[in-house]
């Protein structure tokens, strides 16, 4: 984890790549606060827009800790694939309409030799899933469907801009606690999608299929709709169903809480060991347990704990 001092002196010796375009550099338009949270690729800040005091949060990537470049068009310098990947997805910078699944990219800056700071829109308030299910447990069958087609929905939209996330796990979910709207973050270990194999992967382990795992080959989607298998079973058990190898590879989930029939055969469904056994987006959100009434939201806080604000 880096440490908050040397985090403000970077921020101090910051340099605008872009600032010919008269862009004013970040330390004049955000100010940067505490540590929301650190993992692989660099570390979280919660940060403020000065202009309008704008909560925003700020992730600062160390260069030498970039897995994946991408090149922007028409720019000859790389930028760090979550960069390329954030532009495509739109919403935030420039014209392109994003989704109201998808974390908003706000601005993104280089700072010279170091790695670069990318802004994003904070949700007010939020908690990331895996803390919200760490402190309520289990969710409610109900909120579990509502969290999973919307994760659904915004996986259809990356899709169809032709981005694959790879890393989807409740870390990755934000969840808006009075309204229980989500949005995906963490574009890091993305790529670009395309239908042949892949045999790289910067993901999370315990949520990677058998595939992965035997072979370290996988496609995009049925890689994707494991990772929504592990995902709906860590929402409704509490906990993710596979820690070793040795069980990814058996893919055979032991339910720890009474779930539901339909929940289960969809978990069931989402985790077939053969990649081609598992169901598309579209079939998932077609699964009889996806179609059980949902209720509206005012009943779904009524059922779950979602709090009016933490
Ligand atoms: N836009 C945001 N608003 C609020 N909190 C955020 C935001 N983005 C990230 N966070 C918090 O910071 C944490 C780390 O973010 P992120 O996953 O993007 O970083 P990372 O360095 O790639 O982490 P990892 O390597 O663990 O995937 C998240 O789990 C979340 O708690």
């Amino acid at each position: 984890m880096l440490d908050k001092r040397i985090v403000d002196l970077r921020l101090n010796q910051l340099e605008d790549p872009k600032s010919k375009t008269a862009k004013e550099p970040f330390e004049k338009q955000f100010k940067c606060g505490a540590l929301l949270g650190s993992g692989g690729f660099g570390s979280v800040f919660s940060g403020q827009r000065i202009s309008d005091g704008q909560q925003v949060a700020i992730k600062q990537i160390s260069r030498d800790r970039v897995q994946q470049w991408a090149r922007l068009p028409g720019e000859a310098n790389m930028v760090p694939i979550e960069i390329a990947l954030l532009l495509s997805l739109g919403g935030g910078m420039g014209l392109v309409p994003g989704h109201r699944g998808i974390i908003r990219m706000l601005d993104w800056f280089e700072v010279q030799g170091q790695g670069y700071l990318i802004v994003f829109e904070k949700p007010q308030p939020c908690q990331d899933l895996f803390d919200f299910i760490t402190e309520r447990g289990a969710l409610e069958e109900p909120v579990a469907q509502s969290f999973l087609k919307q994760v659904i929905e915004a996986l259809q939209f990356c899709h169809s801009k032709g981005i694959v996330h790879r890393d989807i796990k409740d870390e990755n979910i934000l969840v808006d606690t009075r309204t229980g709207d989500i949005k995906i973050i963490d574009f890091g270990s993305g790529a670009f999608l395309k239908d042949t194999i892949y045999t790289d992967f910067e993901g999370t382990r315990v949520y990677s299929p058998p595939e992965w795992i035997l072979h370290q080959r996988y496609k995009a989607r049925p890689l994707t709709v494991w990772s929504l298998g592990v995902l709906l079973f860590d929402m409704v058990c509490g906990d993710i169903p596979f820690e070793r190898d040795a069980d990814i590879i058996q893919a055979t989930p032991s339910f720890t809480k009474r779930i539901s029939k339909e929940c289960q055969s969809l978990i069931r469904w989402c985790l077939a060991y053969r990649a081609e056994d598992r169901p598309t987006l579209e079939q998932i959100l077609k699964h009889p347990w996806m179609m059980e009434n949902s209720e509206d939201i005012v009943d779904l806080q009524e059922k779950s704990n979602i709090q009016p604000s933490l």
